[in-house]
Order: C-alpha cells, then sequence, then structure tokens
C-alpha cells in the first residue's frame, strides 16, 4: 500500500503572478492536477494527501473534487516551509502505510514510470529519490561571489520528486529533523541524516519543477508533443444480463418502457447502460462496475444507472480519457424497441458529452431461442473506444 503527498502550499513568488503557480492552467488543467494525476497513476497508491495554504484548503478541495480523482484524498494544511507542509501531511497519512511517496505539486511532467521505479527502489532500499545527472560546472561560491571550490561533476546528481520511503524510516527522519531543528530541501535529506542509504533512480530533464514563468510556456510544448505523440485508441468489451420480473420498471439507456415485466437488480437494473459502463472501463483497464459501485453498497441500491455512467465518465477523464464511440446491442424478444433507442442514444451521448453520431444502439431479438428468446431476461452487448492523451 502506497501513501502520496502533494506538497501544494508554497508561494510560487518566483513565478511573479497573483495566484500560487500550482492553480495555473497548463495542457487544459491546473498544474498541480497533474502531479496529482500522475502519482495516482500507479495503481498500488490508496491515498493522496495535498497540502494547502490555509487560505486555499477550499481552492485546492474545490480542484481535486472536480477532477475525480481514483484514490481516497484529503487536503490537510500547510507550514511555511516545504518541509512543515509535509510534517503536517504525515500525520494525515494512516498508520498502514508502507511505502510513503513526496511529490511536489509543481512537478506535473513526472510520469508513473518514475513513480513505479521510486517505490520499487524504496522497497529494497527504504529510501529513493528520483534525479539527473548535473549538465554544468558546478561551484560553490562565498557570499560576494568568489568561487570557493569546483566539485567533481561525475558525482553531482540534481533532484527531483518523486521521492520514496518506507514509512517508519521517514516518519523517523521527520521526528528528528523537528527535535534537531534541522530544515532540508528535500525529504531525502532527512533521511541521510539518519545514516541511511538513499538510491538514485534516473529521473528526466523534462521532470523539471515549475518556477519561473518559461518554465510553463516549456510545460505547455512538452504536454503538446506528448498529446501528439501519445494519444492511443483504446478499446473495451461490455456484456450484461438481468432477469426480467413482474412489478419492476424496464429501463433501458435511461428510458423508461412501458411493459408487464421490469428488470431485476440492486440498482435500476439499466442493463444496456451497465454493458456500456464494463466497456468503457474495460478499455481504460480500469476493471468493471463491479469494483467502483458494488452491490453491497447501500449507496446504490435503485439508483439510475444514467447517475453511475456520468461517474464513469468522470473516472475516465480523471485518467486522460474521452469516448470516442459506443456501440450496443440490446438482446430482447419483447417488447419492441425500435421507437424508444433514438432517446436512448441522445441520454448516452449527453452524459458522456459526445455527440449523439458517436452512440449506436441497435436491438435485436433471438428467434424465440434461449433465456432473451423466452422472455426470461434481457441482455445487453457493448463495445467502447477511447482516447487516451498519452502517458
Ligand atoms: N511552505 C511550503 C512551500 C512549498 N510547498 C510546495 O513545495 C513544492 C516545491 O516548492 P517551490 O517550488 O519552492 O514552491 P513555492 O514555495 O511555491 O515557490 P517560490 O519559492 O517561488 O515561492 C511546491 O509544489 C510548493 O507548493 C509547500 O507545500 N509548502
Ligand atoms: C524537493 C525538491 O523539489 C527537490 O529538488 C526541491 O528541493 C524543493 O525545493 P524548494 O526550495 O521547495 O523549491
Amino acid at each position: 500500500m502506497i501513501s502520496v503527498i502533494i506538497a501544494a502550499a508554497g508561494q510560487g513568488k518566483r513565478m511573479g503572478v497573483s495566484m500560487n503557480k500550482v492553480f495555473l492552467p497548463l495542457a487544459g488543467k491546473p498544474v498541480l492536477i497533474h502531479s496529482v494525476l500522475a502519482a495516482c497513476s500507479l495503481p498500488a497508491v490508496t491515498n493522496v494527501i495535498v497540502t494547502a495554504a490555509a487560505e486555499e484548503v477550499d481552492t485546492v478541495t474545490q480542484m481535486l473534487t472536480k477532477f475525480n480523482l481514483p484514490a481516497y484524498w484529503k487536503v490537510v494544511t500547510g507550514g511555511s516551509e516545504r518541509q512543515h507542509s509535509i510534517a503536517n501531511a504525515l500525520k494525515a497519512i494512516p498508520e498502514s502505510a508502507k511505502i510513503i511517496v513526496v511529490h511536489d505539486g509543481a512537478r506535473p511532467l513526472a510520469t508513473t514510470a518514475m513513480f513505479e521505479q521510486a517505490a520499487a527502489a524504496a522497497r529494497k532500499h527504504q529510501a529513493a529519490i528520483v534525479a539527473v545527472p548535473v549538465k554544468d560546472t558546478i561551484k560553490s561560491a562565498s557570499a560576494d561571489k568568489i568561487v570557493t571550490g569546483t566539485p567533481d561533476r561525475r558525482t553531482l546528481w540534481a533532484v527531483q520528486t518523486p521521492q520514496a520511503f518506507d514509512a517508519d524510516l521517514l516518519r523517523a527522519a521527520y521526528h528528528q529533523a523537528e527535535q534537531d531543528g534541522y530544515l532540508g530541501t528535500d525529504d531525502a535529506s532527512l533521511v541521510e541524516r539518519l545514516g541511511a542509504n538513499v538510491a538514485i533512480v534516473n529521473g528526466s530533464y523534462q521532470n523539471f519543477k515549475i518556477t519561473t514563468p518559461e518554465d510553463m510556456q516549456f510545460a505547455e510544448v512538452l504536454f503538446a508533443e506528448r498529446q501528439e505523440v501519445g494519444q492511443v485508441i483504446r478499446s473495451g468489451i461490455g456484456y450484461d444480463v438481468h432477469r426480467l420480473v413482474p412489478e419492476r420498471k424496464l429501463i433501458l439507456g435511461g428510458v423508461e418502457i412501458p411493459y408487464s415485466l421490469g428488470l431485476d437488480g440492486h440498482s435500476d437494473a439499466d442493463v444496456l447502460l451497465h454493458a456500456i459502463k464494463d466497456a468503457l472501463l474495460g478499455a481504460a483497464g480500469l476493471g468493471d462496475i463491479g469494483r467502483h459501485f458494488p452491490d453491497t453498497d447501500g449507496r446504490y441500491k435503485g439508483i439510475s444507472s444514467l447517475k453511475l455512467l456520468a461517474e464513469v465518465q468522470g473516472i475516465l477523464a480523471s485518467h486522460g480519457y474521452h469516448v470516442n464511440n459506443i456501440d450496443a446491442t440490446i438482446v430482447a424478444q419483447k417488447p419492441k424497441l425500435a421507437s424508444y433507442i433514438g432517446q436512448m442514444n441522445q441520454n448516452i451521448a449527453e452524459v458522456l458529452s459526445v455527440s449523439v453520431s458517436q452512440v449506436n444502439v441497435k436491438a435485436t431479438t433471438t428467434e424465440g431461442l434461449g433465456f432473451a428468446g423466452q422472455g426470461l431476461g434481457i441482455a445487453a452487448y457493448a463495445t467502447a473506444t477511447i482516447i487516451s492523451a498519452g502517458a
């Protein structure tokens, strides 16, 4: 189980704008959201703690709510220095966390691979940082700008985030730093003080910290490039069956259809939308509706499947996907569905924010064969294609 801390409680003074730099829009999303989503792209991440300045807690909360994160999240108030912010966030991490990954909200270009490699190295070595070899010659200098030394560049690394740690080790390091009044500029430096080894995993020169206005311009270019290069189409399949029973409404594609029987189920039993949702989640590699909306959860009793379709759309959006097209077939001997299909297409298109031409619902009988043919139940098949903006 991995817990993530995202540091976003700074002021962004060097950016020279009137708002916190992590709120600035970048490739259609705030900088902070890119950083959070990069961290959440690791399946083992179960919770995310975001630090925010006291006066920005509401703004950050609203922002995270809007982007419908795939993991549990919480916003905590930061401190006057980054280290104080992380110390506050540590208090909100569950005791059960094994690995804690710390990441700057201002590093939106971190990749899933960086998080994976840092976490794997932390499991092996207890502590790991993402870093790149320095390219320039580095000098030390006195306050009056006289060079005092030239360290051997071959031993120097420019350190980034994510930084990943054994949870107990990181807690001990922060405790010790507080006792000693030590203030470091990254998390690993606190762990180094305990004598622990910190492993380096290769970062990327593109994983820079957004600090000054030209960083925003450069990041825009890199995101645009990723979008072009990395855009992929994925497809998914969904199938569902519900039993026809008396005293239930028959709802298909969000349309209530007059019939003597209705579909039985925990929700409104809209078999068509269930198949479509499974196809969408399958296309995104995100499991199925049973995983996201278990029928053991009372919140979903009788719920409109259109509402859950909207939630699935939000989950996909938060993973950087949008819907390309849906094709679906309802298998029902009775009632005749042709006159309702236009409305089903419209309902689905509206919820998925696509045009009606991207949704194609069909219906068929089975010539009296099988459970559908005998009128015992209705089945639905769906396929979906979605487009990702790339890694
Ligand atoms: N008290 C602080 C200071 C910084 N940060 C976060 O730590 C990351 C790295 O810090 P930095 O780039 O220095 O951000 P700022 O402090 O916001 O920038 P500046 O120094 O230009 O004011 C940022 O995502 C920032 O929001 C934080 O959580 N709490
Ligand atoms: C943690 C860090 O991003 C590693 O490079 C960096 O040290 C943060 O420093 P800042 O002073 O908060 O910019």
